[in-house]
C-alpha cells in the first residue's frame, strides 16, 4: 500500500538546476531553475526573445550550458520528442514519407509506421498523405512537424511554440490529445505558446524573464494569487510587480511537497552527444530519403548528370579548334581578286614572267584559311582595321610579281618598296602569331609552287631540319594536350557541388539537426552522402571519358597506366568530396559558399594549367600549382593519356601516394568536425 508520503513525493523528467547561458555578452539564461514533472504538461510562457527556446536546446543538449546541470530522467534521444519553431521539413518529399522517414530513423517496423501514421492523420487532421511539403499551407506543415515529434510515442516530448498558425478548433483537438498522452501513456510534455490562455490547460506553468522562471505554479493558483481572471492578466500583473521590485527569485511548483531528483543518468551534454558512431540501418534510411529528393530536384539532376555532358561537349568544341573566322583585309594593285580565280600559274613562272601573279597564289591560299575584304580604296586602311573586324591589312603593289622574281633572280636589286606590305591589328597575340605563322606558311607554299613548276626542289628552300617523333601520341590540338586537366575539374567540381550543396541545404533548413534528433549521427549522414556520390561518380566519370576519347576520338595511349589513371580520378572525387563537406559545414550561408567553391575551383583550374602552362608560372606560383590536387592528377593523367605513363613510373606512384594524403588528411578534417564541432553542422 502507498503511504500518503510516498504518495506526495513527486518524481521529475526534467531538472534544470541553476542554469547559466550567454551568447557574447548577452545573459539569456540566468541561474534558472525549473522541474517538470513525470506524466504532467508544463507551459513555458515568456515573452519574445526571453530564452524560451534557448532553454529547450540546452534540454535536448543541442546546446551546452555554460554552467549548472540539467537532468533528465530519459535514456536516450529515442525516448523524447522534439518539436522545434521552425519547420525544418524537405519540401521534397510527401507527408507519408517525411514520417515514415523519422518513424525508420526510429526503427520502427513497416507495420508500426503505417499504422501510427493513420492514427496521427485522425489526430492531427492531416491532409492527403501523398501530398508535398512544398505544398502544404503553414498550419499544415506545422501538423506535419508535430506528428513527426509525436510519431515514435516518445515519454518526454518538447513542443516549441506547436500550435502557432493553426485555428482555435484544431488547437484545442490537439490539447485534447496532450491530456490524453499524459492520462493514458503518462507522457511528459513541455510546451512554449504564445497563446496564454491555451495554456491553462497545462499542470505546471513557467513564466520565463530575464533568465529566470518568475513564478511557476498551476494554473489556477496563479490566477487566484494574482487575484486575476485569466493567465493572461495574471501573468502581466507579475511582470509589473517584477519590474516595479527589481527583484527576481524562483518559487517551485510544488513547494509543500518533498523533493526527489531523479538520478541524473543524462544530463544535456550527453543525450546529444557528438557521435561518430554509424547504424548501418540509419545509413540506409538516409541513402533513401536524399536518393528521393535528389531525384525530385530536376535542378539537382541536370547538374550533376546533364552539366557534365555540356562542359565535355563544349571542351571538345570551344579550346584548341582551327581559328577558321578570322578576316584580313587586303588590296591587291597588281590584278583584280575576281580575276585571280582564273589565274593559275602556268610552266616554269621564271619563263613566263609577265603572265604571272604571285599575289593572286597568295591571296587563294590565303582565302583557304581567312576571311578575305577586297578594299579599293588603301587610304582608309587604318580605318578599316580600326572598325571592322579584320585582323590585318595586305596590301600588293602593282609590279608585285616582277620584283617577286627579281628576289629571285637578281637578289641585290630588288625593290624594296615593291614587297607585300602587312599591317597588323596586335590586341590579340593569338590573332597575331596564328597570321604571321600562316603568312610565312603561305609563302613557303607559294615559293616550292614556283620551284615546283621549274623543276626545281623545292627543298632548297627549306630550313636544314628534321623533325621525327620519338616518343608520345601524335596530338593534333591544344585540347588534346589538356583535355585530362579538364576530365579531372570536373570529377573534383561535381562531388564537391554535390556534398556541398546537400549539407549545407539540409543544415540551413534544420533537417539535419532534426535528424540528429532522432538519433541520426553526423558521421552517418556523411558517410550516406559519401555512399550516393561514389554512384554518381562513376557516371560524371564516364560521361567525359566516353565523350573525350571514344566520341571526340582524343588521342590515348592504351597502357597499364590507364588504370592508375581510373585510381586518381577516384581519388579527386573524393577530395571534391571532402572538400564540399568541410565548406558545408563552415558556412553559414548557402550563397556564399557556393560562390567560394566555385572561385575556388576556378583558380584551381587556372593554376593547373588548364589555360596556360604551368611552366609559365613565377617559381612560387608553380609551388602552389603543384599542391592544387587537380593539377597533381591532371598533369599525370595527361602523361599517362598521351605520353604512356604506366604504373611503374614513380610519378604515377608519387602522385597517387599525394592524393591519398590529400584524402586522409580531408577526412580527418571532417572527423574533427563530426566528433568536436557539432554546432557547425546546425544552423544557428
Ligand atoms: N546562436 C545565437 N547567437 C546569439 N544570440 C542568440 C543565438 N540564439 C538565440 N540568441 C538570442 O537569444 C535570445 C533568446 O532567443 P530564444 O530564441 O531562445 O528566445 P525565445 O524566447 O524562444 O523567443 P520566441 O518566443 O520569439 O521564439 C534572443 O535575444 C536571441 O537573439
Amino acid at each position: 500500500m502507498i503511504s500518503e508520503e510516498e504518495n506526495n513525493i513527486v518524481h521529475y523528467d526534467v531538472k534544470v538546476i541553476n542554469a547559466y547561458k550567454s551568447y557574447g555578452v548577452n545573459k539569456i539564461i540566468n541561474g534558472l531553475n525549473m522541474n517538470v514533472a513525470s506524466g504532467s504538461i508544463y507551459g513555458l510562457l515568456g515573452p519574445s526573445g526571453c530564452g524560451k527556446s534557448t532553454l529547450l536546446q540546452c534540454i535536448l543538449g543541442s546546446i551546452a550550458l555554460d554552467s549548472g546541470s540539467i537532468n533528465l530522467k530519459v535514456q536516450s534521444l529515442s525516448d523524447v520528442g522534439y518539436m522545434p519553431q521552425d519547420l525544418c521539413l524537405d519540401g521534397k518529399l510527401n507527408i507519408k514519407e517525411t514520417l515514415a522517414y523519422y518513424g525508420a530513423l526510429h526503427k520502427m517496423s513497416e507495420k508500426n509506421i503505417v499504422t501510427r501514421i493513420k492514427e496521427l492523420k485522425n489526430i492531427l487532421s492531416l491532409p492527403d498523405l501523398d501530398t508535398y511539403i512544398e505544398n502544404l499551407s503553414g498550419g499544415q506543415s506545422r501538423r506535419v512537424s508535430l506528428g513527426i515529434t509525436l510519431f515514435h510515442d516518445p515519454e518526454v516530448v518538447i513542443l516549441d511554440e506547436p500550435t502557432v498558425g493553426l485555428d482555435s478548433l484544431l488547437r484545442e483537438q490537439i490539447w485534447v490529445e496532450f491530456r490524453k498522452m499524459v492520462e493514458q501513456h503518462k507522457t511528459t510534455i513541455i510546451i512554449t505558446t504564445h497563446y496564454i490562455e491555451e495554456a491553462n490547460q497545462a499542470n505546471c506553468v513557467g513564466l520565463m524573464r530575464n533568465g529566470v522562471l518568475v513564478e511557476e505554479g498551476l494554473p489556477r493558483d496563479i490566477i487566484a494569487n494574482n487575484h486575476s481572471n485569466s493567465l493572461e492578466s495574471a501573468f502581466l500583473k507579475i511582470c509589473y510587480k517584477r519590474q516595479e521590485d527589481n527583484l527576481i527569485h524562483n518559487e517551485h511548483c510544488v513547494q509543500n511537497r518533498e523533493v526527489i531528483t531523479t538520478e541524473a543518468k543524462h544530463n544535456n551534454n550527453k543525450l546529444m552527444k557528438s557521435s561518430t558512431n554509424m547504424d548501418l540501418d540509419r545509413i540506409k534510411v538516409l541513402i533513401k530519403k536524399n536518393v528521393r529528393t535528389m531525384f525530385r530536384d530536376y535542378a539537382f539532376l541536370f547538374t550533376m548528370l546533364i552539366l557534365p555532358i555540356i562542359q565535355t561537349f563544349a571542351i571538345c568544341n570551344a579550346i584548341g579548334t582551327n581559328i577558321n573566322d578570322l578576316a584580313i583585309a587586303f588590296q591587291n594593285d597588281e590584278i583584280d581578286f575576281s580575276d585571280c580565280r582564273r589565274n593559275n600559274i602556268d610552266g616554269c613562272v621564271f619563263n613566263n614572267k609577265n603572265n604571272q601573279t604571285i599575289s593572286c597564289d597568295i591571296l587563294n591560299h590565303l582565302a583557304s584559311l581567312y576571311t578575305l575584304n577586297d578594299m579599293k580604296d588603301r587610304n582608309i586602311d587604318e580605318l578599316i582595321l580600326k572598325k571592322s573586324n579584320n585582323i590585318a591589312f595586305i596590301h600588293f603593289p602593282k609590279n608585285y610579281s616582277i620584283q617577286f622574281f627579281k628576289f629571285f633572280d637578281d637578289h641585290e636589286n630588288y625593290n624594296i618598296e615593291s614587297q607585300v606590305s602587312v599591317n597588323l591589328t596586335k590586341y590579340n597575340s593569338l590573332y597575331t602569331n596564328r597570321l604571321l605563322i600562316d603568312l610565312t606558311n603561305t609563302m613557303n607554299h607559294v615559293a616550292e609552287n614556283i620551284l615546283n613548276s621549274c623543276s626545281k626542289n623545292p627543298r632548297a628552300l627549306s630550313i636544314p631540319v628534321k623533325l621525327t617523333v620519338v616518343s608520345g601520341v601524335d596530338v593534333k590540338s591544344y585540347t588534346d594536350c589538356i583535355i585530362s586537366i579538364f576530365i579531372v575539374m570536373g570529377t573534383f567540381y561535381f562531388p564537391c557541388i554535390f556534398s556541398l550543396t546537400i549539407t549545407l541545404t539540409d543544415k540551413m533548413e534544420g533537417i539535419i539537426s532534426r535528424s540528429m534528433f532522432s538519433g541520426v549521427t553526423i558521421a552517418e549522414v556523411v558517410m550516406s552522402l559519401f555512399c550516393i556520390m561514389n554512384v554518381l561518380l562513376i557516371l560524371q566519370m564516364a560521361i567525359p571519358l566516353f565523350m573525350a576519347y571514344v566520341l571526340y576520338g582524343r588521342p590515348i595511349i592504351i597502357t597499364n597506366g590507364l588504370v592508375a589513371y581510373t585510381v586518381l580520378m577516384i581519388l579527386v572525387g573524393w577530395t571534391g568530396f571532402f572538400f564540399g563537406i568541410i565548406s558545408a559545414c563552415i558556412s553559414s550561408s548557402t550563397l556564399a559558399a557556393i560562390y567560394a567553391v566555385n572561385g575556388f575551383n576556378f583558380c584551381q583550374a587556372i593554376l593547373a594549367g588548364a589555360a596556360w602552362p604551368v611552366e609559365g608560372q613565377f617559381p612560387l606560383l608553380q609551388f602552389v600549382s603543384e599542391l592544387c590536387p587537380i593539377r597533381i592528377a591532371g598533369n599525370i593523367m595527361n602523361n599517362i593519356s598521351l605520353r604512356g605513363w604506366t604504373w611503374e613510373h614513380p610519378m604515377v606512384v608519387a602522385s597517387i601516394l599525394k592524393m591519398l594524403i590529400y584524402n586522409v588528411m580531408l577526412s580527418l578534417i571532417v572527423f574533427i568536425l563530426v566528433k568536436f564541432k557539432k554546432d557547425a553542422w546546425i544552423k544557428k
